[in-house]
């Protein structure tokens, strides 16, 4: 806004003459009104006239019009009050009117200090009547520099969103004549004469408006493409720069045109379609980002708020620009509303938090009623990402690992672990360093639980062939052979996990796997994984430890990269971004690479009766709790009293608030919940329903209801069966299906590394048998080869006639 010329409005009449004629003030774009002849809401009126943006309006004033008036033209986008008297200047000043959006009369002109700092003098204030094209190019002439030969100007043409289209050249003449045309016309350099854009091709420009920068040596022009070809670079690409990114300008145009033409199936049309529909998304959408946490939950949650309101804008007509007019008008406002939210979106101060998520205050579960169906859905429902909210983040940077390998995964290492790695990876025989401070006390430790591991699941080894005669001279059998080479994921985020690293690589030995892989992030304070995962790494065989975790871990194992060999499967749990990483590879056939199962943030079901030790109870809940964040706990209660749930949530308090994770407790205790229920039945019902990936019984005789057992990863039976003892040391495996796969899902074992080959061996006798069948079964499949691979055979054993078709 340093054009030299501000038309002046003195009277309602001018207004009439800027209403006939206003493209012409508003292509330069600012006005200067006379406060004292107009009634507010006349100047309201032009302000709300699309044609005079906010801000671009001074008002000159008398001190006859109120302080409220004048405050409310300020709220209302009037960019400036130019007032005569330096007494009122200063009592407006005194009211709160800010020093830029005030200004001072002298000598018939003023200084502006609202945006860039300009100055207008007497002569370039001028009535509206007598503003004329050459009024216009002679005060621009007197602005405007050019330090080039030619005497032409810089000119930077910009669409109305204000993002360049590219740069031309103008000179008076051709300014002359886009003002006259309001549109966009230049002089050409290589043509060397005037050049109205879109002449031949019918692509013209209207000109929105020109402008001249703070030096005066550049000049520009705001268009809109006209004449249906968005293009405005020679080389067909909206803009001399290339095409424009794919922000919520895009988006309005995207949604304008599947307003015209998108079909009545598409998601889009529904939303167009069903104002109901779009009410509730938006404010779904709305809800999720205010409960957003991480930079890229918020990012993301915050993309669809905007896309669901663009449909809204679009299907009510209403403008990305009339959105952003209103945010620049509600920018120039100097009051403010307190801000406060209307009351139905505040918490009631008097209402009390769940006490759980006040800092500090007492870590109590949830407690509902079995009989309120609707609860008990809401407490067994798991804190976990929408599986394509999860998969957005997942699949880049599995692809980039997948396209990049060694160099993305230390990369990855570096943005996600903080650990700036030359090699991601460590090789067998591990580096004497690498065993540091592992003491002899540990080392018996996980001997033990190595050699519990090693014996359950030694039991477990299917080494037999199974062979069954079908029929006579039909011999069916079926053999085991390990999985050739399997990648073992060792969790490593919140804590080290060694445990893991022997419950999957035992069973790995004991399957006699030809090549096992780990893979654990690398700590922070070293760049080295734990010596008791390395010892176990060790003892097991392992050839490789990838330093890497998450998404990128199990994508370098999955499609191999420079230094990590490729895997036939991916085992072991971990966050949710390795368990959609695995996910997600085990589905893509370039992968070739299969995984156990979805093992996730850990979780646990305690069924208890009013025998139950509340100690117990709330020790094997907060176990599990400790996690993380997104593990979940439930307790189902039969038949408890008052007195018993008040007994365990004071221990529960009590226990964890003696934890050093009791943050991650606290957040994981949020969304955990106690069911009371009035049988035993009905609990297993809601544990079978919930099928959690641990379920714990402190019960009277408790081993009396495995047969009532389900759906369930590992059961824990009676009072002095913690579920540490199969985390660690007991035998069974810990790696367990979670999120409610345990319906379909057995924990890790034996089996998980192995595959099993079937064989057949069939005489002339047992072709006798079966052959008829297989040749009438082929027939009716219309597969004629499969049908003559038998008849040929029994022909020349004589089976059958010559002459069988
Ligand atoms: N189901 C089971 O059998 C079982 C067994 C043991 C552990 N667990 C669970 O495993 C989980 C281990 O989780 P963890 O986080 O401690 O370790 P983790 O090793 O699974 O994950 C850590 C990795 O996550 C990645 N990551 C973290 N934030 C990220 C982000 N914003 N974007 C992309 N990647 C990111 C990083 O690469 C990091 O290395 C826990 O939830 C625990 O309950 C489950
Ligand atoms: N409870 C986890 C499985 O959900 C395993 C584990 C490892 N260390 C301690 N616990
Ligand atoms: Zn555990």
């Amino acid at each position: 806004m340093v054009f030299p010329v501000l038309p002046f409005l003195a009277s309602a009449a001018d207004v009439e003459l800027v209403r006939q004629s206003k493209q012409f003030v508003s292509v330069i774009g600012q006005t200067l009104v006379d406060g004292t002849n107009f009634q507010i809401q006349q100047i309201l009126d032009l302000l709300s006239d699309a044609d005079v943006t906010p801000g671009t309006l001074f008002v000159s004033l008398t001190e006859k019009i109120s302080d409220e008036d004048v405050v409310c033209l300020l709220n209302n986008g009037v960019a400036a009050v130019v007032v005569k008297e330096q007494n009122y200047f200063d009592h407006l000043s005194e009211i709160g009117v800010p020093k830029e959006r005030l200004s001072l009369f002298k000598d018939g002109g003023f200084t502006s200090e609202f945006g860039t700092k300009v100055s207008f003098s007497k002569s370039q204030i001028v009535q509206v009547e007598f503003l004329t094209i050459d009024f216009v190019i002679k005060s621009l002439e007197s602005a405007i520099k050019t330090d080039r030969q030619d005497k032409l100007y810089t000119t930077l043409v910009v669409d109305e969103h204000d993002r360049c289209l590219g740069l031309v050249y103008s000179s008076l003449e051709s300014i002359k004549l886009a003002l006259d045309k309001r549109a966009g016309v230049y002089y050409s350099r290589s043509r060397n004469e005037i050049w109205v854009k879109g002449a031949t091709s019918g692509n013209t420009q209207k000109l929105v408006s020109v402008d001249l920068d703070c030096d005066g040596d550049a000049l520009k022009f705001v268009v809109v493409q006209e004449g249906g070809e968005s293009n405005f670079c020679h080389l067909d690409t909206t803009s001399c720069f290339g095409p424009f990114g794919h922000g919520l300008i895009e988006l309005e145009d995207l949604l304008k045109s599947r307003l015209k033409n998108s079909p009545e199936k598409s998601y889009t049309r529904r939303l167009f379609n069903d104002a109901d529909l779009l009410t509730a998304k938006i404010k779904e959408e709305a809800e999720e980002l205010t409960e957003a946490r991480t930079t890229s939950e918020i990012s993301w949650e915050a993309a669809d708020l905007f896309y669901f309101t663009m449909v809204k804008l679009v299907a009510s007509g209403v403008s990305l620009a009339d959105v952003e007019r209103n945010l620049n008008t509600k920018h120039l406002k100097i009051t403010r509303r307190k801000g406060d939210a209307k009351e139905k979106f505040m918490k009631k101060k008097d209402e009390p938090k769940p006490s759980s998520t006040v800092e500090n205050g007492p870590i109590h579960l949830n407690v509902v009623s079995a009989t309120d169906t609707k609860a008990v859905e809401g407490s067994l429902s798991r804190p976990i990402q929408k599986t394509n909210e999860i998969m957005h983040l997942v699949n880049p940077i599995v692809e980039k690992v997948q396209k990049e390998g060694d160099k993305a995964l230390i990369e990855f290492t570096n943005k996600f672990d903080g650990v700036k790695l030359e090699s991601p990876v460590l090789k067998a025989p591990f580096p004497k360093e690498y065993f540091e401070g592992l003491t002899d006390e540990m080392k018996e430790a996980l001997d033990l639980s190595m050699e519990n591991v090693r014996k359950f699941h030694e039991a477990q080894l299917q080494k037999e062939t199974l062979k069954v005669e079908t029929q006579p001279g039909v011999v069916c059998s079926r053999f085991p052979r390990p999985i050739e080479k399997v990648g073992l994921y060792i969790p490593g985020g919140t804590a080290v996990l060694p445990s893991t690293a022997l419950m999957l690589g035992v069973p790995a030995k004991v399957a006699q796997c030809k090549e096992i892989i780990f893979a654990s992030p690398p700590r922070k304070s070293d760049g080295k994984v734990s010596p008791e995962v390395v010892y176990v790494a060790e003892k097991v065989g392992a050839s490789k430890i990838v330093l890497a975790g998450g998404a990128q871990a199990v994508a370098a194992m999955a499609y191999g990269t420079e230094s990590v060999p490729k895997v036939d499967k991916i085992l072991g749990p971990g966050n949710q971004f390795v368990t959609a990483a695995k996910m997600y590879v085990q589905n893509d056939t370039q992968a070739l690479c299969s995984i156990d199962m979805p093992a996730g943030p850990s979780e646990v079901l305690v069924i208890a009766d009013e025998d139950a030790d509340a100690d117990f109870v709330a020790s094997d809940l907060l176990s599990q709790a400790e996690h993380g964040v997104d593990s979940q706990v439930i307790l189902v209660g039969v038949s408890l009293s008052d007195k018993k749930i008040q007994e365990i949530q004071d221990a529960v308090n009590a226990q964890a608030l003696q934890l050093p994770r009791v943050d991650i407790v606290r957040q994981c205790i949020n969304h955990s919940s106690v069911v009371r229920c009035n049988s035993y039945d009905e609990a297993f019902d809601i544990s079978n329903q919930y099928a959690p990936e641990h379920l714990i019984l402190q019960i009277q005789n408790a081993n009396k209801y495995l047969p009532q057992v389900f759906n369930a990863g590992s059961v824990f039976v009676g009072a002095y069966t913690p579920e540490s003892c199969g985390d660690y040391s007991s035998g069974t495996n810990h790696t367990l299906p979670t999120y409610g796969y345990a319906r379909q899902y057995s924990g890790v074992n034996t089996s998980t590394f192995q595959k099993f080959i079937t064989a057949q061996n069939v005489t002339p006798e047992g072709l006798d048998k079966i052959g008829r069948a297989v040749m009438s079964v082929a027939k009716v499949e219309g597969l004629d080869g499969h049908r003559n691979a038998i008849k040929i055979r029994m022909q020349k054993l004589g089976l059958l006639p010559e002459s069988f078709q």
